[in-house]
């Protein structure tokens, strides 16, 4: 058992408004209980336009719930049309920002550049990143999604300290399971999880690579969180279409309470 502190974060990608982004929190906060913020630790990820009415009900009530951005500008300040910078972020106290998301990287050319100088924005900040990595089908097919899921690890951390590495979160997110209901076996999981740990002791220290938690995240579902959060390197998941249902959302949480599918 590690001392690792499972967190499950709800991903809403471009989903809910403002005024929907309220109901859903309040709901999760009357759903959940002490025990549950004690066991693991819960964040949601709503859409920008969101933030402040979630900021406001978790200040305002005291919630344990965290949150964060699913995107940070690399700049901090400036002539960038559409951008969300890291100080408006940290004003916000975001905890978290998500970094890498395959459908960033797919939808808005992110490459391996964009996202370190995205992770070094995000620590310049004092928020922590959820970096993304994963591959998609075709590589998976290939069997190169070790090393292809461990270069992209290498390109976002170049140039990280370790002072600020240690405090990343890493999901792996094979993209063929993201948004399909092909949720990746644990054994799979596992499998990368591993590795990821393993590239961070190489990178790092065996001593860091212990701390850092490493999710995974693609079509997970209170069916399937138990049986994935039973593998030693599987520190949380990711969660996308189920984190919209506050019920599900709530039962992966409570993943101790469901069978090992
Ligand atoms: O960020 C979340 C992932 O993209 C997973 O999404 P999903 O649970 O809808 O497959």
């Amino acid at each position: 058992m590690s001392d690792r502190t499972p967190l499950m974060a709800g991903n809403w990608k471009m989903n809910l408004n403002h005024l929907e982004a309220i109901a859903h929190t309040q709901k999760l906060a009357f759903a959940l209980a002490d025990k549950d913020y004690a066991a693991v630790e819960v964040a949601v990820l709503p859409p920008f336009t969101d933030l402040r009415s979630v900021q406001t009900l978790v200040d305002g009530d005291k919630l344990k719930i965290k949150y964060g951005a699913q995107d940070i500008s690399a700049h901090d300040s400036g002539a960038y049309t559409g951008e969300i910078s890291g100080p408006m972020l940290a004003k916000l106290k975001c905890t978290y920002v998500a970094i890498g998301h395959s459908e960033r990287r797919q939808y808005h050319g992110e490459n391996e550049e964009i996202v370190n100088a995205k992770v070094k924005a995000a620590y310049r900040n004092g928020i922590l990143p959820i970096l993304c990595i994963g591959e998609p089908l075709e590589i998976r097919k290939a069997g190169t999604h070790v090393e292809y899921t461990l270069a992209q690890l290498d390109g976002a951390l170049d140039g990280v300290p370790a002072s600020d590495a240690e405090q990343i979160v890493v999901a792996y997110e094979p993209v063929w399971a993201i948004g399909t209901g092909e949720v990746a076996t644990p054994e799979d999981a596992q499998e990368v999880c591993a590795a990821i740990r393993v590239r961070l002791a190489e990178l790092y220290s065996a001593e860091l690579a212990e701390k850092v938690r490493v999710l995974y995240g693609g079509s997970v579902k209170a069916a399937s969180a138990a049986g994935l959060m039973a593998k030693p390197d599987v520190d949380g998941a990711l969660i996308g279409g189920a984190a919209l249902d506050a019920d599900e959302f709530v039962k992966i949480v409570r993943y101790r309470d469901q069978a090992v599918g």
